[in-house]
Order: structure tokens, then C-alpha cells, then sequence
């Protein structure tokens, strides 16, 4: 009789989004309900609206992605009820083996960021996610709690690096040669050193805009292959940029790119075959990098 396959799922957050991007390409379909897309889908701007045009993107293209990534802010402004989308969400995600990218882009001091720790990765609360978008302004270090209960729990973290929108640069690349996207860099990359060694994608991610561009990115020098963890690429469709400038900007480590994409698919919907069919067509343009 064979052996029975017992492989154990990946543990690490890394090993998880490697293997979801190998069977399926380096997308992740951000969910944003803006209001007008809501209208757009003849949904109410409501909690109503705002779970059928989630459950919707999940169902039609959950598939498709490596991972989806809702924008929480777009749940927040429903307040209560949103959140409780929010988790619905998650809850059905994780049921389907889709991972999920939490755009909360938290940051605050040691024990308030814990607290923020607490609800986006932490087994068992309602909010948990794969992984969730964090901001180091207050210091990359101030990121521990999350860097920590992350590892602890198999989930994993982007950290805003070179983000994609034009102000980002008034801080970012600040020190020139020495810029403060560098320094954010050379940490994630420390944090993923044991992952590293074994030869695995780390967990400690970086958001690093697909708008930002070769020259920039020679410009600052900033290492990214060496960072070893997985670099979470926004701005393709509506901000512009394609899967080409990706392939032209990140060079070496352009095989741990997960780009992203949100109203340039979702403006497709509500029908799940057109949106399916945008999310085939945005894989189709990276094709540059991802063979
Ligand atoms: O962390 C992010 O995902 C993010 C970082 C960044 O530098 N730029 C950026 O656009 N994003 C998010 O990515 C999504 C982009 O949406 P689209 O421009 O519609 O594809 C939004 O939810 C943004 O908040």
C-alpha cells in the first residue's frame, strides 16, 4: 500500500506565499470597495453592499491570486459593521486557503503596537490575517511586537519601504546613498537572516511600489535580493505602472515580487467572469518576471 502523504503544511508565512505564488503567479487582487465602485457594482455604500462585493471578489478570483489584500480603511468607514465584513472575510479566506494581506498599515510604540500585534496576527482573533502592511516611521524597531508575534505565529508583515505614491519620496529617500528606504531594508533583511540560511523566503516583507522605478532604485542602492523576503509591489494598473517597469526596476530579486493590483481588476466586476478574466489579463502582464 503507498505510504499515505502526510507532508505538513508550510509553517512560516514565507513558505506559505512562495508556494501559493509558484501555482498560481506573483498576483495579489487588492479588495478596495470605494464607494464608487460599489455604485459601479449596484451596491449600496453599506455594510450590505460592502459584504456581497467581498464575498464576490473572493469567490470569483480566490483562485487565481496568491494572496488578497483588502484595504482596511475601506471596511473602516462603515465602523462597526465594516470591521465585522472585514472578518468575514478573513474567516472565509482562510477557509478557502486563501491567504490574506491585512492593508492596515500600523505603526505606533511598543506596547500599543503590540496591541495592534494582537489583532492582525494573533491565532484566534477575529481580525487575524496572514499577514498585515505595517508603516516604521515611528522606527523600524518599534515593529517588534509585530515582527515577534508574526514569527511566533507563522504569519508575516510588509513594511513600507519606497511606497508608490510621489510624497513617499519627501521621507523615503532621505540620506541619498544612506536613505532611510535603505536602512528599512538592511532590517528586514537581518529579521529574514535565518530564513535565509535555510534557504527559504523570509516573512518580513517590504512594500516597495512598482511606480518607483529603475532609476530610483539605483539611485538609493538598495539591495532588495539580499532582503530575502517578499516585496509587495502596489501601483500596477490605475497608478500606471506595468509588469515590464517591474521587470526593469528590481533586477535581482524580481522573483519575490508579489505585485498588486486593485481598481484596475475590480472595476471589471460585478460579474465573476470578467473579473476573472481582468485578474488572467493583469497575470498576463507580468509575464515579464514570471516566466
Ligand atoms: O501597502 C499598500 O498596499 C500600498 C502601498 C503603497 O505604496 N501604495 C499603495 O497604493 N498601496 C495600496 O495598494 C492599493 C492600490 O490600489 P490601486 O491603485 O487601486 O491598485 C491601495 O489599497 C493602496 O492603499
Amino acid at each position: 500500500m503507498p505510504e499515505p502523504d502526510v507532508r505538513p503544511l508550510p509553517a512560516t508565512f514565507g513558505q506559505r506565499l512562495r508556494a501559493a505564488m509558484s501555482a498560481r503567479g506573483p498576483l495579489c487582487v487588492g479588495i478596495d470597495p470605494h464607494p464608487s465602485l460599489l455604485s459601479a457594482w449596484g451596491l449600496n455604500d453599506d455594510a450590505g453592499g460592502l459584504e456581497r462585493f467581498s464575498l464576490t471578489v473572493l469567490d470569483a478570483v480566490g483562485e487565481q491570486a496568491a494572496a488578497l489584500k483588502p484595504q482596511v480603511a475601506l471596511y473602516e468607514r462603515h465602523g462597526s459593521a465594516g470591521l465585522a465584513v472585514l472578518e468575514k472575510l478573513l474567516t472565509a479566506s482562510a477557509e478557502a486557503g486563501v491567504l490574506t494581506i491585512a492593508d492596515a498599515k500600523r505603526g505606533d510604540i511598543g506596547s500599543t503596537m503590540a496591541a495592534y500585534a494582537d489583532a492582525w496576527l494573533r491565532d484566534g482573533s477575529p481580525l487575524a490575517a496572514d499577514a498585515v502592511t505595517l508603516s516604521p516611521y515611528l522606527g523600524y524597531g518599534s515593529l517588534r511586537p509585530a515582527l515577534d508575534l508574526a514569527a511566533a505565529t507563522g504569519r508575516g508583515v510588509f513594511v513600507l519601504a519606497l511606497t508608490s505614491n510621489p510624497e513617499g519620496a519627501s521621507v523615503q529617500h532621505v540620506g541619498g546613498a544612506e536613505s532611510v528606504a535603505r536602512r528599512i531594508a538592511e532590517s528586514a533583511a537581518a529579521d529574514n537572516a535565518a530564513a535565509r540560511g535555510a534557504g527559504e523566503l523570509g516573512s518580513v516583507g517590504l512594500v516597495v511600489g512598482a511606480t518607483v522605478g529603475a532609476d530610483v532604485m539605483e539611485r538609493l542602492g538598495l539591495d532588495l535580493a539580499a532582503v530575502n523576503g517578499p516585496l509587495l509591489a502596489p501601483g500596477l494598473g490605475a497608478q500606471g505602472a506595468t509588469g515590464d517597469d517591474i521587470a526593469a526596476a528590481f533586477g535581482a530579486a524580481v522573483g519575490n515580487v508579489l505585485a498588486t493590483s486593485s481598481r484596475d481588476i475590480l472595476k471589471a466586476g460585478p460579474d465573476t467572469a470578467a473579473l476573472r478574466e481582468a485578474t488572467e489579463r493583469t497575470l498576463a502582464g507580468l509575464s515579464a518576471f514570471s516566466g
